[in-house]
């Protein structure tokens, strides 16, 4: 792909969990998938027909077992973030209301971690800028 090469936009929507001492979920990404080994914010591709909210109820689910409901989701930021193959655009929401105890549903390990140690678990590129964002909320 050259740089006149349009590329796709994925939408991804993902969610910063909080805990009640203010720790952040992250989520490491498998072994086999792109990526594999960094941190990341739980969340998934918004499927055609859902909106974005609608995408993290269904994956807070099915990825960590935790129930939440769309007023539960606070829009913070959004990632922007050109990878080789497509453009990631991906709006980053805050949630601290949810019922259940997060648990790596797809084998998938769990970190919970406090905003001042975010840099210490190496995330994907997009990731990054939004550090700051959780950062002066927290
Ligand atoms: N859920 C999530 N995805 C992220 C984050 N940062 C980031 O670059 N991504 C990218 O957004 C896409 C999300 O895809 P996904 O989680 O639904 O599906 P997937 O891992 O099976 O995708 P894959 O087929 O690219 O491996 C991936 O390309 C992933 O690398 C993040 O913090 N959370």
């Amino acid at each position: 792909m050259t740089a006149d090469t349009p590329r796709s936009i994925l939408l991804v929507a993902a969610c910063a969990l909080l805990d009640s001492d203010g720790r952040i979920l992250l989520a490491q990404r498998p072994e086999g998938k792109s990526l594999a080994g960094l941190w990341e914010f739980p969340g998934g591709k918004v499927e055609p027909g859902e909106t974005p909210e609608e995408t993290l109820v269904r994956e807070l689910e099915e990825e960590l077992g935790i129930i939440t409901k769309i007023p539960c989701l606070a829009p913070l930021t959004f990632a922007s973030h050109t990878y080789e193959t497509f453009h990631l655009l991906m709006p980053l929401y805050v949630c601290r209301r949810y019922e259940g105890i997060a648990q790596g549903c797809e084998g998938q390990a769990l970190k919970w971690v406090k905003p001042g140690d975010l840099r210490s678990y190496p995330m994907p590129p997009a990731d990054e800028p939004l550090i700051p964002f959780l950062q002066d909320l927290l």
